[in-house]
């Protein structure tokens, strides 16, 4: 029998979540395909990976960025959070350190296409265009029962589905409720990734960004002020059809005023901007193009890093920190930052710290920053790739090497930084067959690709990171320590940023960088002193992109940041891991979302509870739960 998901689907008419009913007429119908029979279970190659991940481009980044963030707000191993491509191809995942042996099939490569493996969470929402959750039984194949999965569309800079997120669970425990919680973060998630492909892809041009309730409508204007690209809810909101970008002015939806001319010449926000049909446009703010915005480096004698994400195509210059930036302004971090220069492309750096440190932006800053910089910058993460593709990846194999290998071979790499650096993220992950391995080239200076036989010289600088406790990985005999000695020719060990002196300041970069005027006031300045940070500067960076959007005028206050309050997470966070509520993660994230919602919604509990797909008296019910203040009802 077909679950519906009727009580959340009306609950959520705005949203409009997916009937699965269409979805098994499909499987039954048009697949034919047996419900008790075992699906057949595809995964492709790293090779094909990368092919599939063509187009995304350096939006790769900010989509990993956005998955860990999701990751460290859920806080589970029993969660996964992937992102897949149209044809329904899992290209970048994240999960917690221990991942569940349950949610392997998420992992990148895996095909979740509905034509292959029935109504599930992505192929249904690629089939259907709409938010769909697929719990347990709803799969068509009895197979997937254990999985339950919340998956909604991400979409291009031109408002077209480009891809979807999803969050995957395999413990039963999980309940629709909870699915529905987790749909709120997801959609929150997916939208604010969509607007960030939106600005990845316009980052050379200025943009105009007008918020109305919790909707984010933004233009791209050319230097004449035409408007060349619209997010969804601009084209909603201002009726712009596709075939109407780049023709229509700025000035056939806005009065051209000369107070909103001169803040469209200084950047920031524009106070006084009104529809031509008098609406007054409240937070509207102008964001310059990326090279006009702060933190972009001073000179740019740096050649562009190559990426594996971009091998082969000529990437545009990312907005990116310097070292002394990164390490920050404490006088400790100030003497490593010139010892970092000065050893920087010549020693093995080993940077350890928590989740969101800034580890991959200080690898990429030492890159920039250092002699090798005219040469490739080549990032590969052990924890990303199946263990199987890892020595292929890494090593590379010649033309023919094994059945189903690419025609042409794959350089690997190792190869593919050659001169350069090679940045292996989450190192602590790398099986202990592949270590061995690894730590033979390291030594020889040389790599010879499965099936040529023959060893070619390379010359890399690697940085290694990792969020394990690498040593104890070394007495539990689980990392080498020969590895890691050859790894650790200097430890950078970044601080967890509730320890750092200077969060301010990277809180007012991080303000400056996202283009907006708005600045922090006392109550949210002690606020953010306070709070414990489990996700570190990402989570810093996500906390004030919020409090940019809810905050009136552009004075950020201790309660636009939605800080969870921190007697609970203390708490949790004090209690060793054995004692923990395993229900904790989902019930912070359920207490963060709701807290979110209201935020967003000005406190009107209506529209809060329609936004996270439940109903008004199970709202209030949590709100109880978690003791959460009083609030309003609008009707
Ligand atoms: N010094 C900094 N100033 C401002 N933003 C930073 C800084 N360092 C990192 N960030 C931002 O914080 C986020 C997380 O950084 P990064 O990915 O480098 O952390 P990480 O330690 O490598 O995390 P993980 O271990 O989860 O991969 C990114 O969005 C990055 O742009």
């Amino acid at each position: 029998m077909v679950l519906l998901r009727s009580e959340i689907a009306t609950s959520a008419p705005d949203r409009g979540l997916v009937d699965l009913q269409e979805s098994w007429r499909r499987c039954a119908e048009r697949y034919r395909f047996d419900r008790a029979a075992k699906p057949y279970f595809s995964s492709l190659t790293a090779h094909e990976i990368g092919e599939h991940s063509e187009g995304f481009d350096e939006n790769l980044v900010t989509i990993d960025d956005e998955l860990k963030f999701i990751q460290s707000t859920l806080r589970s191993a029993r969660f996964c959070v992937s992102f897949s491509n149209m044809a329904g191809i899992i290209l970048r995942y994240q999960t917690g350190p221990g991942n569940d042996a349950g949610l392997e099939m998420e992992r990148p490569g895996a095909i979740w296409a509905e034509g292959v493996a029935g109504t599930n969470g992505v192929g249904t929402c690629i089939m259907e265009h709409r938010p769909t959750i697929v719990a347990g039984e709803d799969h068509y194949f009895q197979a997937y029962s254990s999985l339950s999965c919340v998956a909604v569309p991400v979409l291009s800079a031109d408002a077209e589905m480009a891809g979807v997120l999803n969050i995957a669970t395999s413990n039963p425990k999980v309940g629709m409720e909870s699915l529905g919680i987790v749909a709120g973060l997801a959609l929150t998630t997916a939208e604010r990734l969509s607007n960030r492909l939106f600005m990845n892809r316009f980052s050379r041009n200025s943009i105009l960004r007008v918020q109305r309730e919790s909707h984010v409508m933004l233009l791209a204007l050319d230097e004449d002020q035409r408007i060349i690209g619209a997010n969804r809810e601009a084209r909603a909101f201002y009726r712009l059809g596709a075939d109407g970008l780049g023709q229509h002015e700025l000035w056939s939806i806005f009065e051209r005023s000369p107070d909103t001319l001169d803040g469209m010449t200084k950047g920031g926000t524009l106070p006084r901007l009104r529809q031509i049909d008098g609406t007054e446009a409240a937070n509207a703010v102008l964001v310059p193009p990326e090279e006009d915005r702060a933190w972009r480096r001073p000179t740019r004698k740096a050649g562009p890093a190559r990426d594996n994400r971009t091998a082969g195509r000529t990437p545009r210059l990312a907005t990116h920190p310097t070292i002394e930036q990164c390490l920050g302004s404490d006088p400790r971090m100030a003497q490593l930052s010139r010892l970092l220069r000065n050893v920087s492309g010549s020693l093995p750096l080993l940077l350890l710290g928590e989740t969101g440190t800034g580890k991959d932006t200080l690898a990429r800053a030492l890159h920039n920053d250092g002699a090798r910089r005219d040469k490739p910058f080549v990032a590969f993460n052990c924890a990303a790739v199946p263990e199987s593709l890892i020595d292929s990846e890494l090593f590379g194999y010649s033309a023919g090497a094994f059945t189903g290998a690419k025609r042409d071979g794959n350089t690997g790499r190792l190869r593919e930084a050659d001169g350069g650096t090679l940045f292996l993220d989450e190192i602590g992950d790398m099986p202990l067959a592949l270590q061995t391995r690894l730590l033979r080239v390291l030594e020889s200076g040389e790599v010879s690709p499965l099936g040529s036989g023959k060893a070619q010289h390379i010359d890399v600088n690697i940085i290694a990171a990792t969020n394990h406790d690498l040593l104890k990985s070394v007495a539990e005999r689980r990392f080498r320590q020969d590895l890691y000695f050859r790894l650790a020719g200097l430890v950078v060990e970044m601080q967890p940023l509730r320890e750092r002196s200077d969060i301010l300041e990277i809180a007012q970069s991080l303000l400056r960088a996202s283009g907006s005027p708005a600045e922090l006031g006392d109550d949210a300045t002690a606020a953010l002193r306070r709070y414990c940070w489990p996700g570190n500067i990402r989570e810093l960076r996500f906390v004030l992109l919020r409090a940019v959007h809810i905050c009136e005028g552009n004075l950020i206050k201790a309660q636009d940041l939605c800080l969870p309050s921190t007697a609970g997470q203390d708490a949790q966070e004090l209690a060793p891991p054995g004692l923990r509520d395993p229900r904790e993660p989902l019930r912070a994230a359920e207490k963060q979302m709701i807290q979110e919602m209201l935020a967003l919604h000005s406190s009107d509990v209506t529209k809060a509870a329609r936004a996270l797909n439940m109903g008004r008296a199970t709202l209030y019910r949590k709100m109880r739960q978690h003791a959460l203040g009083s609030y309003k009802v609008i009707r």
